[in-house]
């Protein structure tokens, strides 16, 4: 579903790490981890085409219009964008085919299940980081996009707001889409038995989350 052929990125015309060949598997989670700088959010701009690559390619076998769909991490949130929270979620119409009434009940639908319809009319920049957390996956979870780019869905999040994420991922999972997030929480991910890439400058590893756990002390922080 989606392959990365001599794949390079960075900022500034320099490469974070050797080139990457990797093919992940539709309907696959992947956790993308690895220290703070060492290029995760970047992959993860090129994956959804919002970057160009240095070298090499991306190829995701579906329309990049639609058919990807990328939660960034909500500081690039403008907050003073003036619109409401049910706007915002309601993004996550874009290309759909639905009607006006089948929109309204799944929207209501869909605040509900994130705790936020009494939140609807409020604007941005009143929301907490966890409440906007929440918009942002809501707006996610509206679109029928194959491919799900999720940069650190975790954060600001508490309890309640994380079962409702991984309940979402999971969902996501048994409609066959494909999953790729960008985690600190290598504990957690371990709990949900996913693949992991470890991103390095000497290179990206890809292995199951738990044998990272098991090696932290060889490769040194993985996250
Ligand atoms: N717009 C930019 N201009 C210049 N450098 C940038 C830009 N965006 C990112 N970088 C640099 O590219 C490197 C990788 O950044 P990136 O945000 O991908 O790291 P990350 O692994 O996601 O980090 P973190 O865990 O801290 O979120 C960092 O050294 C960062 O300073």
């Amino acid at each position: 579903m989606i392959e990365c052929h001599g794949l390079q990125w960075g900022a500034g015309g320099r490469a974070l790490t050797p080139p990457l060949d990797l093919q992940l598997a539709a309907g696959s989670l992947t956790a993308v981890i690895g220290s703070n700088g060492s290029g995760k959010s970047s992959l993860l701009k090129v994956m959804a085409g919002l970057d160009r690559p240095l070298a090499g390619r991306v190829d995701v076998n579906v329309p990049l219009l639609g058919g990807v769909s990328y939660l960034p991490q909500q500081q690039h949130v403008d907050r003073q964008f003036p619109i409401r929270l049910a706007e915002l979620v309601s993004a996550g119409f874009w290309r759909s085919r639905l009607g006006r009434s089948e929109r309204q009940a799944r929207l209501r639908q869909t605040l509900m299940d994130w705790g936020l319809l009494d939140l609807q009319t409020q604007g941005l920049h009143a929301l907490s980081g966890g409440e906007l957390q929440r918009a942002l996956l809501a707006r996610l979870s509206l679109t029928d996009a194959q491919v799900l780019l999720l940069d650190e869905p975790e954060a600001a999040l508490d309890d309640v707001g994380l079962r409702l994420l991984w309940q979402h991922v999971e969902r996501w999972q048994q409609e066959g889409r494909t999953l790729v997030l960008v985690s600190h929480n290598l504990a957690g991910l371990e709990r949900k038995n996913c693949e992991g890439l470890l991103i390095a400058r000497s290179g990206c590893i890809r292995a199951p989350i738990r044998q990272f756990m098991a090696e932290r002390q060889r490769l040194g922080q993985v996250a």
